[in-house]
């Protein structure tokens, strides 16, 4: 059985939360008109890397953006995700949610890694619980941006059964060759899908680089977006993750004693 994934690659005013939100709803409802069952939107979403402004326009997890995802994943019957600024306590977190078709939700992931090159380690905490959520009946894990630079934290997730990889980014132009081959080497190396979506667009930092991309567990590529504004849309089995890992089965292959 296969499902429906649609890649929003958007541009992101900066700190323009209400004109975010404005301008994705277009676009996640034609996703919906071409039968995604899945929605992918970037990192911050809402806000860009506005931190500075954080006090101001960050939300706790019941704000008008997650009131905003949790009425269209019921009113569509899909499940959507995408990393939110989040304040709670007086505190600030790169928050990655996904909302099931009945508005429940379902992971709740704050980004582990802060990004020093975007200043996040001066603004942001870093959260301590891992990704993984379960989408349908699969096992899949979420992840933030900078965080696919960490093999070992990727592979905490696989190892507790995650069968697809989801990945948002803010990532920018001048590296965009370290993401896809990042991405390709965590899809080969854990044998499963990623399913990635960057933005497009500038800052007044950094230009961003696009090419959302989905890759099997084999390594292959097998959607990837340009660098405008796109609607990436992929049919994933995630069954197919079994076959790969019979035929080099590579989780039972492993020596933890070694690797301390
Ligand atoms: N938003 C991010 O975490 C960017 C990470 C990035 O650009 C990298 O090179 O890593």
């Amino acid at each position: 059985m296969t499902t429906t994934i649609a890649i929003i690659q958007m541009h992101i005013e900066l700190g323009k939360p209400e004109t975010n939100r404005q301008q994705a709803l277009p676009r996640i409802k034609d996703a919906v008109l071409e039968g995604a069952e899945v929605i992918v939107l970037p990192e911050l979403w809402t806000t860009g890397y506005d931190l500075s402004r954080f006090d101001e326009i960050a939300e706790p997890l019941d704000g008008p953006t997650h009131q905003m995802m949790i009425e269209l994943a019921k009113q569509h019957s899909v499940t959507i995700t995408g990393s939110v600024a989040e304040k709670d306590n007086g505190h600030f977190y790169n928050t990655l949610v996904a909302y099931d078709p009945d508005g429940n939700r379902i992971l709740n992931y704050r980004k582990a890694h802060l990004f020093r090159l975007m200043d996040e380690e001066k603004y942001l905490n870093s959260g301590n619980q891992k990704g993984n959520f379960t989408l349908n009946d699969t096992l899949v894990a979420g992840v933030i941006c900078y965080d696919i630079r960490f093999p070992e934290w990727i592979r905490t997730h696989m190892l507790n059964g995650a069968r697809a990889l989801f990945v948002v980014a803010e990532w920018p132009k001048p590296r965009v060759e370290h993401w896809r081959n990042i991405l390709i080497s965590r899809a080969i190396e854990n044998q499963s899908f990623v399913i990635a979506c960057n933005r497009v667009g500038a800052d007044e930092n950094n230009e961003f680089g696009g090419h959302s991309i989905v890759i099997d567990p084999w390594g292959n590529v097998v959607a990837e977006a340009g660098e405008q504004e796109e609607i990436l849309l992929c049919e994933v089995d995630f069954s197919r993750v079994e076959a790969i890992r019979e035929q080099i089965p590579i989780f039972q292959d492993r020596r933890p004693d070694l690797y301390e």
